[in-house]
Formats: structure tokens, C-alpha cells, sequence
């Protein structure tokens, strides 16, 4: 073993500034305490690791994570319209959504903080989202399910992101047991284990600066 092995992620050697970015997490209601641990991580290292703007993390929720990719696209393609519909407004032309309610209500799991932004009366940016999250987790059962939306998800997320040109951070957990998702959000009893929210929020923020930057 390499004396200064470290498992994990590495934190990137120039600072990432996320003071100018737009990010959407979404997440499931399966599991809601764990996903709870891991979305206030990834939140918590945007705004105090990387400067993002706590109005500019947008938080959604879905039932399960098989919903994760389709709603990751979804959200992305209203941000992108309303971004166009904001450029058009500037020039003096017509409304692209002008009638449509496309509108959703923040949600949150029962419990949590409340939304960082999007509550009713808040101004909606018009931003496109420069990245993604999704964080979700899957638990192994008795049946096939498991394998299956592992499968689905992991693909799902990935072509949304390759498609749409937008990060998107494969933030769900595929764990065998209970313990192994604890210990993976920071909740173990024996405090050991490290809150993977943390790695997807500095990535999402990483990987968001990569896709603005300009060669
Ligand atoms: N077993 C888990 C699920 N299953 C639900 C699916 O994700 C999906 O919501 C359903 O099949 C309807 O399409 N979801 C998780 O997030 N975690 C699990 O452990
Ligand atoms: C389809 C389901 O949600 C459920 O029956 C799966 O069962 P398990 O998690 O034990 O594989």
C-alpha cells in the first residue's frame, strides 16, 4: 500500500469559483434522510467551497431514482428556453413561453431545510443551468429491481449530460446494505464515513467551469 494513498477524490489544485454559475439538484424521495445528508453536502460545498450563490442552487425533487434522468433533462431544457426567452426580452421581441405555465413548485423532503430558492415570489433567474446534480439512493432488495435501476440510471444520466452538453454528476449511491449508504452520506454511528455530497458538489462546479471555459 502507498504510504500516501488517499481513496477518494483529490481536490483540484486551482480554485474553482463557482460565483457565476447556475446549478440544479435533483433528488429522490426514496431514501429521503440519506439523500437528505448527501444534497445538504454537495449544497453546503457550492456555497462555502466555491463561492455559488446560495439564490442559484436550484433544488427539485422526484420519486425514485429511475425519475432522476428525466427530470434532469426536463428541468434543463425549461432553464435553457427561459435563458433564450431572457435574451429575446433584451432584444424587444416576443415571449418563447409566453402562456405556458412551466412553472413547478420547489418541493423538499419533509423535514429538510427549506428551498434555497424558487419559493413563491422569488424572482426566477433566468440562467441557464450550468450543471446538474442528481443524488439518489438505490439499496440492494430481494428481486432484480436493483440491478435494473442501477442500470437504467447510471445510463439515463449519463446521455443527458453527453446530449445536452451540460454536466450532469452522477450523484446516487448503489449500495448492497443500509450501512454501506450511511457511511457514504457521513451518517454512520462511528463517524467515519465521508459525505459523498461533498465530492459531487466541488465536481459539479469543476466540471461546470470546464464546460463555460474557452479555449
Ligand atoms: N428501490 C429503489 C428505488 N425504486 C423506485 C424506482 O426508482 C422508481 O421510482 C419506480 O420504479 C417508478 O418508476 N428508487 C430509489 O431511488 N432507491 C431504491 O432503493
Ligand atoms: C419493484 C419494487 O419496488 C420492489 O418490489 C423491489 O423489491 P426489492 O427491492 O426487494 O428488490
Amino acid at each position: 500500500m502507498l504510504d500516501d494513498f488517499h481513496k477518494g477524490l483529490e481536490p483540484s489544485t486551482t480554485t474553482q469559483d463557482g460565483s457565476g454559475l447556475r446549478i440544479l439538484i435533483v433528488h429522490t424521495r426514496w431514501n429521503s434522510a440519506i439523500v437528505q445528508g448527501l444534497v445538504d453536502g454537495a449544497k453546503k460545498t457550492m456555497i462555502e467551497q466555491h463561492n455559488v450563490k446560495p439564490e442559484n442552487i436550484v433544488i427539485e425533487s422526484v420519486p425514485g431514482a429511475y425519475e432522476l434522468p428525466f427530470a434532469a433533462k426536463k428541468l434543463l431544457e425549461v432553464s435553457q428556453i427561459r435563458a433564450a426567452e431572457g435574451a429575446s426580452d433584451l432584444m424587444g421581441n416576443v415571449n418563447l413561453l409566453d402562456g405556458l405555465n412551466l412553472t413547478s413548485p420547489t418541493t423538499t423532503t419533509p423535514g429538510s431545510a427549506p428551498p434555497v430558492s424558487g419559493g413563491a415570489g422569488a424572482k426566477r433567474s433566468r440562467q441557464a443551468f450550468d450543471a446538474v446534480i442528481c443524488i439518489g439512493v438505490l439499496i440492494k432488495g430481494s428481486t432484480m429491481h436493483f440491478e435494473y435501476i442501477c442500470e437504467a440510471v447510471s445510463q439515463g444520466i449519463m446521455r443527458v449530460g453527453l446530449d445536452s452538453g451540460v454536466p450532469v454528476i452522477f450523484g446516487v449511491l448503489t449500495c448492497l446494505n443500509e450501512e454501506q449508504a450511511l457511511s457514504r452520506a457521513g451518517l454512520d454511528k462511528a463517524g467515519k464515513g465521508h459525505n459523498h455530497g461533498i465530492d459531487w458538489g466541488s465536481g459539479a462546479v469543476e466540471m461546470a467551469l470546464l464546460k463555460n471555459r474557452t479555449l
